[in-house]
């Protein structure tokens, strides 16, 4: 059995590679890093170090790697063979990677089963979005590609921080992880993966794990961010950062009660448990990297504005998430270029436009104006920081 994996950095090793090996997939790493794709070559394992509760280490082997910039006919070649194909590359790196998956299909022989196709990202339904890519390539014409692969929608739990250079191919991870998959594509063909958990109705899950697990997140390291604090356990540990992420995730619980039908029981063990997550004093996560990329964040169907917006459709203020979309709007790390593009807006267009542009939001929708008055006040606050 074979997996082509997109994207080897810290979730693409730290879990999606290590569940598809211990799963008895050969893997064939395919990135854009030549570094990384030149060590993963060379070596014959790296491990994975679970820590907090449990710690324990797996070794991972049996994988090969390509660059999908420089090998693209060799990575063609392993898609037409491969069972699997994933990714962990960004949902906005989806387009980037559809065409040699296109191909790769195209190239597959009659009669050989459908490539199952995941991609692993945090956002809603990232596979869809692959899916879409793919169908609008040429290879696809026709509905050429139609009986050759399945698309699945999954949500992919593990928190993964950026590692020390010094540790080379090895990734420390949390012990907690969760995978989960539609199974509804597969009609019946769904692949063993020890780990996963194949369900009939994605949706509730998929927007339980961003609503909860990404919303608390985000609002830990934009707050924390703010508070000057640098790792995710130290922003935990403020009193006042804690309160404002449990207010949020009250807020979050609330929506996702009244729409998924989760008892107020079960989603508060689920908020209890991540908030646990997030204390991990072993787990070297810092606020920049959970804050990355804020105008992906503060987008319409993302952590903040998504279940804000719905909230507010409901007639409920969402406060709480308020403050955190507020804090995001302050998230200036100059070594994220998203943070920069951010500030540029906000210099640039008056509070409505930036409003729009920034989140998506339609200017009737009931959640506007109060966003828009945020935006008003952080281009305030930089006017006078300026003058
Ligand atoms: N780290 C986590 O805790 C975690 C957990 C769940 C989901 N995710 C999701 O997984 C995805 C990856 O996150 P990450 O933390 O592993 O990021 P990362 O930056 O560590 O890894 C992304 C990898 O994708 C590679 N890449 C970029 N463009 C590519 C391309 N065109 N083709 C092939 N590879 C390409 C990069 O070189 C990098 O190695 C994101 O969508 C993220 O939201 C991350
Ligand atoms: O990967 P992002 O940028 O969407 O979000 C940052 C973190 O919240 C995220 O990577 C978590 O660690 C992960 O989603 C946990 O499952």
């Amino acid at each position: 059995m074979k997996a082509v994996h997109f994207g080897a950095g810290n979730i693409g090793r730290g879990f999606v590679g290590l569940l598809l090996h211990n799963a008895g997939y050969e893997v064939v790493f395919a990135d854009v890093a030549e570094g990384l794709i030149a060590q993963l070559a060379a070596a014959d394992s790296y491990a994975v170090h679970e820590v907090g509760e449990n710690p324990a280490v797996q070794t991972v082997d049996n994988f090969r790697a390509l660059n999908s910039n420089t090998q693209e006919t060799e990575l063609i070649k392993e898609i037409a063979t491969a069972d699997i194909v994933t990714t962990a590359v960004g949902p906005h790196i989806l387009k980037f990677v559809a065409p040699v998956i296109a191909r790769g299909i195209a190239a597959r022989e009659p009669g050989l089963a459908p490539l199952q196709v995941m991609a692993c990202e945090n956002a809603i339904n990232a596979t869809d979005i692959l899916a879409r890519e793919v169908g609008s390539r040429p290879e696809a014409a026709g509905g050429a590609l139609e009986d050759k692969a399945i698309f699945a929608n999954t949500a992919v739990d593990r928190i993964v921080p950026n590692q020390d250079a010094g540790q080379g191919l090895d990734v420390t991870v949390e012990t907690f992880f969760e995978w989960v998959i539609d199974r509804t594509p597969f009609a019946g063909s769904e692949p063993k993966i020890p780990g996963a958990t194949f369900v009939d109705e994605l949706a509730p899950y998929i927007e339980r794990k961003l609503f909860t697990v990404n919303t608390g997140h985000a609002s830990a390291a934009y707050f924390g961010f703010e508070a000057g604090l640098e790792k995710i356990s130290d922003a935990m540990a403020d009193q006042d950062v804690a309160e404002d992420v449990r207010a949020v995730l009250e807020e979050t619980k609330q929506l996702l009660v009244s729409k998924h039908g989760f008892s107020s029981e079960e989603q508060e063990a689920y908020v209890q448990k991540i908030l646990a997550r997030f204390t991990n004093p072993h787990l070297p996560d810092t606020v920049n990297r959970v804050g990355r990329a804020p105008l992906r964040k503060l987008s319409r169907h993302e952590r903040f504005i998504g279940p804000a917006a719905e909230l507010a459709e409901r007639g409920v203020v969402p406060e709480a998430l308020l403050g955190a979309i507020a804090a995001a709007l302050r998230f200036n790390d100059p070594a994220d270029a998203e943070a920069t593009e951010l500030a540029g807006i906000l210099a640039s267009e008056t509070a409505a436009d930036a409003t729009a542009r920034i989140t998506g939001l339609e200017p009737g929708h009931p959640l506007f104006n109060a966003v828009s008055t945020l935006v008003e006040e952080r281009q305030a606050e930089v006017a006078t920081a300026s003058a």
